[in-house]
């Protein structure tokens, strides 16, 4: 247990992933870097020790970083600098969530309590498995998805890069959501989705492209 943890983004989301990191015990350190600092000095338990442009600064052998930011797009493109730099992301996977087979899980996922990720399902990049959600057998998640709390994914549903599943929605089997779709909070999702679609209700309809 020699790791540091650096987490990029110090509001709710990352001190659950920060949360989730201390239970798994392979960190001995776990800080945030943050654009609130020197403003901002700590959050929740963790210190902040600086904002995101300093990341270079604090990379280690032994630093691990996590991009902690809910906005896909936003997230997306600080985890391709992080990448760039050559940084080493975590892949948080909380003690009580189940995921069947964690090799299918991108780097620089978060997969929170209660979450379930079955059979040959696999998770791109940087995605959000949120609070009690669950991805059934055989899904395919693009990178820097977030599936937010509650939702349920039937099997063998497609979810393409950059989309954001609403909180407690559903999906039935086979459907295939391209990418930056938005489905609304409590949602039925009973058709695919075009690239760009938002879409709300139950079932759900297509009410604007973003
Ligand atoms: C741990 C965490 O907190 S994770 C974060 C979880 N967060 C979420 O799940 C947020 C989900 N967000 C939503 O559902 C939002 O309402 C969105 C993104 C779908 C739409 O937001 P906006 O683009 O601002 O749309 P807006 O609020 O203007 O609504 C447009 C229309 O869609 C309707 N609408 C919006 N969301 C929904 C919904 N979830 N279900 C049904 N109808 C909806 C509105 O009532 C409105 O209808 P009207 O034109 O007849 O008045």
């Amino acid at each position: 247990m020699t790791k540091h943890l650096i987490i990029l983004g110090a509001g709710g989301h990352g001190k659950v992933a920060a949360d989730c990191a201390a239970l798994l015990g392979r960190y001995s350190r776990i800080s945030f870097l943050d654009a609130l600092y020197p403003q901002l000095q700590q959050t929740g338990r963790w210190p902040v020790i600086g904002k995101g442009e300093d990341v270079s600064q604090f990379k280690q052998a032994d630093t691990e970083f996590f991009v902690a930011i809910g906005s896909n797009q936003i997230r997306q493109k600080v985890t391709r600098q992080l990448l760039t730099q050559d940084c080493q992301l975590a892949t948080l996977i909380h003690p009580m969530a189940y995921v069947s087979q964690p090799e299918l899980i991108g780097a620089g996922t978060l997969v929170c309590a209660n979450a379930v990720v079955n059979i040959d399902s696999k998770i791109g990049l940087a995605n959000i498995i949120n609070t009690g959600s669950s991805v059934d057998h055989d899904c395919v998640l693009g990178d820097f998805v977030h599936i937010a709390p509650g939702v349920r994914l039937a099997g063998a549903v497609c979810i393409g890069e950059s989309s954001f599943i609403g909180i407690g929605s559903v999906i039935i089997p086979g459907k295939i959501v391209g990418s930056s779709c938005i489905l609304g909070a409590g949602s039925t999702l009973l058709t695919d989705l075009a690239d760009y679609a938002v879409a709300v209700g139950s079932p759900a309809k297509v009410i604007k492209q973003q």
